[in-house]
């Protein structure tokens, strides 16, 4: 479990973050929502320690992250996974050699043992027989199951990925977002996902958390989202065109439904 106090970030005279409290918990899809530019990469990044928060706490399952020595920062380091927009792989590298890069970095296996655990992964994201290959030789999606191999060959708790669908399209979206919820629930991670992808949100997330001008807004499960009375969040959830035309679909089928009740009478008595 990550949990969040009153966490800001300035740049500057720029308060980025301004206050945000929140938990995500273990074994769940957390996702951060929110239009660009409301603060959800800073989010994360303040969460990595890539950036220094300006104040609040951030404790990872009870360990405050302000009062960690190097060492202890070193671990949790290795105890967290990370997929980033563009899938952020090495290009002079092929697949296998970049999903071993933390385990060079992070544990002192032998090479034979992180090659086992590097095959282990491959398989647990259908990678197939494209090991070998360099990441200009294999798809946007492909690439994306390489970061995500990465993310999990060091058996991580705590999962970040940013933005996990950008540049993919629908069907091969719906892949990513089923292997990171199949990964969630099968190493038990705290996973934290910033996207823009509504059907992302519907499909996958477990607790939702939107955030706007670097305030948390609303927070809550996405059977709730729909009919959240935050009118910025529903703008933002109806923004998608998909999400308008749906919405309009069900409210003419709704309206025809209750219709048809209320003016047609039963033809027969057994209709009851
Ligand atoms: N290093 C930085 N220095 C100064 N300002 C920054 C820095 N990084 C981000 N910002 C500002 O913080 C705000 C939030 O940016 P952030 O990238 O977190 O938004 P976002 O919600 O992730 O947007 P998107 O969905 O487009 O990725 C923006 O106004 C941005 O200009």
């Amino acid at each position: 479990m990550i949990e969040i106090k009153n966490l800001k970030k300035n740049f500057g005279n720029v308060e980025v973050l301004k206050g945000i409290t929140t938990t995500f918990e273990t074994g769940k899809v957390n996702m951060i929502i929110g239009q660009s530019g409301s603060g959800k990469t800073v989010f994360l990044k303040s969460l990595l320690n890539v950036y220094q928060p300006s104040s609040g706490e951030i404790m990872f399952d009870g360990r405050d992250i302000n009062k960690m020595s190097r060492d202890e920062k070193q671990t949790l380091r290795s105890e967290i996974g990370t997929v980033f927009q563009g899938s952020a792989l090495f290009d002079s590298m092929t697949v296998d050699e970049n999903i071993m890069f933390p385990l060079n970095m992070f544990s002192d296996l032998t090479y034979r043992e992180k090659k086992r655990r590097v095959m282990d992964v491959i398989g647990k994201v259908h990678l197939g027989k494209a090991n070998r290959k360099y990441p200009s030789e294999i798809s946007g999606g492909m690439q994306k199951r390489v970061a995500i191999a990465r993310a999990i060959v060091n058996n991580p708790k705590y999962l970040f990925c940013d933005e996990p669908n950008s540049g993919l399209d629908p069907y091969t979206s719906n892949i990513i977002d089923d292997l990171l919820l199949e990964i969630t629930k099968e190493y038990n991670t705290t996973t934290i996902i910033n996207t823009h992808d509504m059907n992302s949100v519907m499909t996958v997330g477990e607790k939702i958390v939107y955030l706007r001008l670097g305030i948390k807004e609303w927070e809550g499960t996405k059977d709730i989202l729909i009919n959240a009375n935050n009118k910025n969040l529903i703008d933002f959830v109806y923004s998608s065109e998909l999400f308008k035309e749906l919405r309009e679909y069900f409210l003419k089928t709704d309206k025809t439904m209750i219709e048809n009740i209320i003016t047609k009478p039963p033809e027969n008595e057994t209709d009851f």
